[in-house]
């Protein structure tokens, strides 16, 4: 079994540390950088909660087309990242094999499957190139609870327990589905089928939302966010707003979300910089399109307003130009 790691960052090092430590499959990683050069020196390190293990990676490349084909690609790029490299992740993907797309927020392959005109969202593939390079038939999603960070070139810190949520597009089985879960749970990673994969990706939205950009905007820390009285408001009217459109698009997600609990995060889930505060800090594009602009362009397909996502987008959209000129 051949596993790829596309896109080694944050999230797909906290895996790639323990696929290899589990030795359960040929995992190789496709990463850059300062980072890529301290993994080829020193190995990758996690740290988590309750342990600390340090892993030689033997396959670590920055250029995909060096690594054979692959069963599973882990994809763990960035959303703002996919189209570029929509075709070394399409030339990775062997005969059989699938690409999983580990991130927040409305995935590329949304429409397939769904009888909507154009299939393709051209906020997340503006030229299409990750529905005819990837093809969604060979895509599955996942949604990620795990916070992460890398704190250093070589280093991923995780601040909480963590699971995933996988599943196809037409929510069906699938060898390659059942491969991934397996070698998820030989890795030692929680990670359980979903029944409804868009349904989970509404539900963590509900978290992204709101807590990515405000987080991003305010460089406050999801507790300090949720402590403050005006952002507290601001973060309650776009979980309604997302809470709204997923109704309009055909997910209701019931009466009985808890608001105010999503805004408001206990535990270590408040303590940690979500991953679009960290693309600010880094002076990287954000993935404001994922998580704010496409929702807010259902919503306009729906006759939905969701005024707080078209004020709160723009200054994302604006920090994301600032940080990027530095
Ligand atoms: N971080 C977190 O705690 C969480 C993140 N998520 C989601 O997970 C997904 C991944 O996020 P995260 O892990 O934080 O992202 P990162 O930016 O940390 O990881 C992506 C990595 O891919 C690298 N990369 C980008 N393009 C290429 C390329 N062409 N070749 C090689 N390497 C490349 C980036 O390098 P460079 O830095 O140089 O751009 C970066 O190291 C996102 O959708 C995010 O929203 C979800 C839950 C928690
Ligand atoms: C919820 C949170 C903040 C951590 O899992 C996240 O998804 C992110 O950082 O993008």
């Amino acid at each position: 079994m051949k596993v790829c790691v596309f896109g080694a960052g944050a999230v797909g090092s906290h895996i790639a540390a323990k696929l290899l430590r589990a030795g359960a499959a040929e995992t190789s990683l496709v990463a850059r950088g300062a980072h890529l050069d301290a993994m080829r020196r020193n190995g990758l390190t996690y740290v988590g909660e309750t342990e600390r293990f340090t892993v030689p990676v033997p396959q670590c490349t920055n250029d995909p087309g060096t690594l054979p084909q692959q069963d599973l690609v882990l994809v763990t790029l960035k959303a703002v990242s996919l189209p570029q490299s929509a075709d070394a992740i399409g030339r990775l993907i062997a005969p059989g094999g699938a690409a999983v797309f580990l991130l927040n927020g409305i995935p590329w392959w949304w429409r397939y499957g769904l009888d909507a005109k154009p299939a393709t969202l051209p906020l997340l593939d503006p030229e299409g190139r990750l529905w005819s390079d990837v093809r969604p038939e060979r895509a599955l999603g996942g949604v990620i609870y795990s916070p992460n960070e890398i704190t250093e070139p070589g280093v991923v810190s995780n601040s909480t327990r963590s699971h995933f949520v996988l599943g196809a597009p037409d929510n069906g089985d699938s060898p390659a589905l059942a491969s991934a879960l397996r070698v998820f749970e030989q890795a030692g990673l929680t990670a359980k089928r979903s029944a409804d994969i868009r349904r989970d990706v509404w539900l963590k939205l509900l978290l992204n939302a709101p807590g990515n950009p405000l987080s991003a905007l305010t460089r406050l820390t999801a507790g300090e966010r949720g402590a403050d009285e005006g952002l507290f408001e601001v973060g309650k009217a776009l979980v309604r707003e997302v809470l709204a459109v997923a109704k309009a698009t055909g997910w209701d997600l019931g009466d009985d979300v808890d608001v105010e609990g999503i805004v408001r995060p206990k535990g270590t889930l408040g303590g940690g910089r979500p991953s679009m505060l960290q693309d600010i800090l880094a002076g990287r594009p954000t993935e404001v399109a994922a998580l704010l602009e496409q929702p807010a362009a259902f919503g306009v397909e729906h006759g939905i307003a969701t005024p707080v996502m078209d004020v709160v987008a723009p200054l994302v959209r604006g920090l994301d130009r600032a940080v990027r000129k530095r």
